[in-house]
């Protein structure tokens, strides 16, 4: 097998080569001999990145922040300074414990940028009735009659009507039951909504009416935890035949989608928004307010 032939690092550097994932190169000795690099040497030609250029890799600083910290180079520069930090305590092993400690984080970390590294980019691909001009626009007005369809206001109101309409104690039950649902879910939205305070996507419109001020924010989407949270509600307390039960679903699906397709949200948003809705109903069923529960709630009045 031929040996690796040494190369000037004059001619390496004019020609542009450097060595294989920079970090191997070669260098002349000031004799005039060429000598082969160390691999744990720092190369040259491949300083840090300035916080410039790491706010250009990416639109999200922390994903940047992750990419160089995770690059080859940095990675040999950390062992390179192991190395040394053990040779300079006369061989005593000394644990690179920074690397223990932080590769199950890390991995975690590049795992979830890379998630929401897509899930930016599908939801702007996705956004085709974001404003009128867009792909899809002249769906727009029918996608916010489904965002109408899916609001806090028209839920609220229709739960109200139907509890002071409803004559039978039953059906007072439950529609008090679902008002309370509506509003709990209102609270716990709002809460996480505050909490983690992602930003709706750029190209949304905020066109939205009657909203809250967290609203501002779209992780998770209201619609999306509302529609799945009230969808089962009726699955489990209304007597619907199938053909109504399969449209309660399809209602509910359509409703995630579209606040997709009218740019108001991420997919994770709307996923993560179904997922706590289908939650909620949980929670809606251990709080369940019944007529003896309320009895003995008036009865302490
Ligand atoms: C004013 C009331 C009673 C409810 C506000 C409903 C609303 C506008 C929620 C936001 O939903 P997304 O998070 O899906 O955009």
């Amino acid at each position: 097998m031929p040996s690796p032939k040494p190369v000037r690092a004059g001619s390496a550097r004019s020609s542009g080569v450097s060595g294989v994932g920079g970090g191997s190169s070669s260098s002349s000795s000031s004799s005039g001999r060429y000598e082969f690099m160390s691999l744990t040497r720092t190369p040259p030609l491949s300083p840090s990145p300035s916080p410039h250029l790491l706010q250009r890799q990416g639109s999200d600083p922390t994903t940047a922040r992750l990419r160089v910290s995770e690059s080859p180079s940095r990675r040999r520069r950390g062992s390179a300074s192991s190395n040394a930090s053990t040779s300079s305590t006369g061989g005593a092993q000394q644990l690179p414990e920074e690397d223990c400690m932080h590769l199950n984080p890390s991995i975690i970390s590049v795992a979830l940028s890379s998630l929401l590294a897509v899930d930016l980019w599908l939801s702007k691909r996705l956004g085709v009735c974001a404003y009128e001009e867009a792909s899809w626009g002249s769906a727009r007005p029918l996608m916010k009659l489904v965002e109408v369809s899916g609001h806090g206001i028209p839920w609220l109101i229709g739960a109200a009507y139907c509890l002071y309409k409803s004559d039978s104690a039953a059906g007072q039950e439950v529609m008090l039951n679902l008002l309370m649902a509506l509003v709990l879910d209102l609270v716990l939205v709002g809460i996480v909504k505050a909490v983690v305070r992602r930003r709706r996507p750029a190209h949304n419109r905020m066109d939205m009416f009657a909203t809250f001020s967290v609203d501002r924010y779209s992780f998770p989407s209201g619609h999306a935890t509302r529609a799945a949270m009230c969808a089962r509600f009726l699955l489990a307390h209304l007597v619907l035949a199938a053909p109504l039960r399969v449209l309660v679903m399809l209602w509910a699906v359509i409703v995630g989608l579209s606040r997709v397709l009218l740019g108001r949200h991420n997919v994770t948003d709307v996923a993560f928004g179904l997922l706590m809705g289908y939650c909620q109903y949980n929670l809606v069923e251990a709080l369940w307010l019944s007529p003896a529960m309320l009895q003995n709630m008036v009865g302490l009045e």
